[in-house]
């Protein structure tokens, strides 16, 4: 047990254990042991509380916070789920960590050479309240802040017609069942004209894309010069689906030939955007050399970490105009922070203050309301003037069973969530009973009804085949390749885990073996033709990016024999391929399933979601509503256990960071 007393061998000891366990990573340690270098005979509690710190970084938070490390001890390290046997009591941080009060905790700190209270010179840990960071992430948190507060004071003139503007631009009211409905689309574009900086927020369908386009055409159509606009989301695959929507948008613009093309059509990634040094974690655009835009819209904002954010903000110039959109309900970045949640955390009331509601209601004709509004204070909640929720989709108008689904979970009401799964047809819950269940394996090869299953994506490959003594350059390989990518997204397995029965790797193999077993694959190991892979780390010597997936396809050669040859789609918004050998690949898996982290910024027609039997700490309602909402007609929960689901409803993800407090204070 961790007392006053324990020297630092003694806890560098602990940690070593802890790793062994595999409760703390070696990164941690290895941390821990540099700074009792740095300063030897430095408190126990000291090292303690940095080894904590940079393990919580594994979880998504930017700091370790002390009061809340205290009231849930077994949080701060990652402990094996719940329901597996074999933890060893005495090694547990509620036990370890028993006879640490909070008051001794932060003098112990506040004492260290290797501690700096907030503001104070260059040390590797920074005490603010009751919250450590390390160094970098408290830059980070800090720049963040300093460039947001500015860019949420940074007011535009509006044009003098504006309101014209918003009426040629969204025409039709917005009636529901015959009574008019609040266009917050029309309330967003307004506020996003009157700000350098404005965030949008929606599930799925509502209206964030259009919102946005109409919003460019605005700007373009009202500039003195051509605005520099950029587009970028963080994956390939999210910049891939924005240049597909936005696309089809800008050609229904009710707007000059001349605006529309000076409406971008290609998204990138941020990390193209900013320019990617390869091995490093710089990029080309910074504060010193900033990007050549006046306007940039970012879209699924809510993947956006602190370390890309602060690169963005830094390299972003000061005139240019920032556009944020996102659902802030979908699960939080896999690095550190939470950005988006952060920022939108007053979303659904609003909280604007009673001149913003009044200027918002004469310029937009819209009467700004809605049960959840609550007014806010001018000074006080400058940042919520500059976001907006979106609140009506589209997509799921009506009746649609994943939209009340979804929307069931989003509201932690797990009676209603089921109510929801056996009410609709394009919903359904399907109870798994072992790993070759046959409903199941009738589902992932099959689908249900007319949702599709990984058979589709076969019967293309196989049944579409151009006639053996086609030439590779003949444009039938091309868009025979891009179908077969298309019918793959008909259908996906996601899965909350990596790992046991239910996780991604042992799916991934039983799937491959099932479709070799009915005749569709012909092998199940190693490269073979029908073969999808995920790419798992950035490759800028092949374009690839972290995320991209492909499929492996037998291709002609020159001279009648044929090759495997992984076809990637280009994601750049044009229909291109490229094709790549598979020796050329290192880092990329098969994916089949994947996990719903992954599959964040992607669609597909039908989505099952499978949940271990067994409750695990990473499920949680963001989780399951990520997941729902990537299903864009049918969705398929697999339940392997009974009542993980509504459990899983019941948990939320809580990201540990000062962001909004830094914020309100710099205000
Ligand atoms: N004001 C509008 N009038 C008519 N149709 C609209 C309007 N706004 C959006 N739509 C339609 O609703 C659908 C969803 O809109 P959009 O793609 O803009 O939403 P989104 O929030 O960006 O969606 P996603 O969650 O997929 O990113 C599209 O088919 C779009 O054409």
């Amino acid at each position: 047990m961790i007392t006053t007393e324990t020297t630092p061998s003694g806890l560098l000891e602990l940690l070593e254990h802890w790793v062994t366990l595999g409760w703390l990573r070696p990164l941690d340690q290895a941390l821990t042991h540099f700074l009792a270098e740095q300063v030897p005979q430095t408190d126990a509690r000291v090292l303690l509380a940095a080894a904590l710190a940079s393990h919580q970084l594994g979880h998504g938070h930017v700091c370790l916070d002390l009061a809340a490390t205290l009231a849930e001890p077994d949080f701060a390290l990652s402990l094996p789920p719940e329901g597996e046997d074999g933890l060893a009591d005495a090694w547990l941080p509620s036990t370890q960590l028993a006879d640490l009060n909070l008051e001794s905790w932060l003098a112990a700190l506040a004492d260290s050479a290797l501690v700096a209270a907030a503001g104070e010179p260059d040390r590797p840990l920074v005490l603010k309240g009751e919250r450590l960071y390390l160094r970098r992430y408290w830059r980070y948190e800090q720049g963040v802040a300093r460039a947001l507060s500015t860019r949420i004071d940074d007011d535009r003139t509006v044009p003098a017609d504006l309101h014209c503007w918003l009426e040629r631009l969204f025409p039709e009211p917005l009636m529901l069942d015959g009574v008019r409905q609040t266009d917050w689309q029309k309330l967003a574009c307004a506020l996003a004209v009157s700000s350098g900086f404005t965030l949008i927020t929606g599930g799925p369908g509502t209206g964030k894309t259009t919102t946005v386009v109409r919003l460019l055409a605005l700007l373009q159509s009202t500039a003195e010069q051509p605005l520099r606009i950029r587009l970028a989301a963080p994956t390939g695959k999210a910049a891939a689906r924005l240049t597909e929507s936005i696309g089809a948008q800008v050609a229904s613009l009710p707007v000059d030939e001349r605006v529309r093309a000076h409406i971008p059509a290609e998204v990138s990634t941020l990390h193209r955007l900013l320019g990617s040094l390869p091995g490093s974690r710089h990029f080309r655009h910074h504060a010193g050399n900033p990007l050549p835009l006046d306007v940039l819209v970012v879209d699924e904002a809510s993947m956006i970490d602190l370390e890309m954010m602060h690169s963005l903000l830094m390299a972003l110039p000061s005139h240019a105009r920032l556009l944020m959109l996102g659902d802030k309900d979908q699960l939080a970045s896999v690095e550190a922070g939470a950005l988006l949640g952060d920022l939108c955390c007053y979303a659904e009331q609003g909280l604007y203050t009673p001149e913003r509601l009044a200027w918002l209601e004469q310029v937009s004709g819209e009467r700004v309301a809605h049960p959840s509004l609550v007014p806010g204070e001018p000074g006080r909640h400058a940042l919520a003037q500059r976001v907006l929720m979106l609140r009506y989709s589209r997509r799921f108008a009506g009746g649609s069973g994943i939209g009340r689904l979804a929307e069931a979970v989003n509201g932690q009401q797990p009676a209603l969530a089921r109510e929801q799964l056996q009410r609709f047809d394009e919903v359904a819950s399907v109870r798994v009973r072992g790993e070759q269940d046959r409903a199941l394996n009738r589902l992932l090869h099959q689908g249900r009804g007319a949702a599709a299953g990984y058979g589709d994506y076969l019967t293309q490959l196989h049944g579409e085949r151009p006639a053996t003594g086609t030439a590779f350059d003949d444009t039938a390989w091309h868009q025979w390749a891009g179908r077969v990518l298309t019918a793959f997204d008909r259908f996906r397995l996601l899965c909350a885990v990596r790992r046991g029965p239910w996780g991604v790797e042992g799916l991934n193999q039983r799937i491959a073996g099932l479709l070799h077993r009915r005749g569709l694959l012909e092998a199940e190991e190693g490269w073979y033709e029908g073969r999808p892979v995920l790419v798992t780390r950035n490759d800028y010597g092949l374009g690839l990016m972290n995320g991209d997936i492909g499929i492996a396809l037998r291709l002609p050669e020159g001279d009648g024999r044929t090759v495997l040859r992984v076809a990637f789609p280009r994601n750049d918004g044009s229909d291109g391929l490229r094709f790549v050998l598979p020796s050329r690949l290192s880092d990329v898996e098969t994916v089949f399933a994947m996990t719903v982290h992954k599959s964040q910024g992607s669609e597909f027609a039908h989505t099952a979601l499978i949940l271990p039997h067994v409750l695990n700490p990473i499920l949680t309602k963001e989780l399951l509503y990520t997941g729902i909402t990537r299903a864009r007609d049918w969705f398929t929960l697999l339940e392997t256990g009974q009542g993980v689901f509504e459990q899983a409803i019941g948990r939320r993800v809580e990201r540990r960071s000062g962001l909004l407090e830094t914020l309100q204070q710099q205000g």
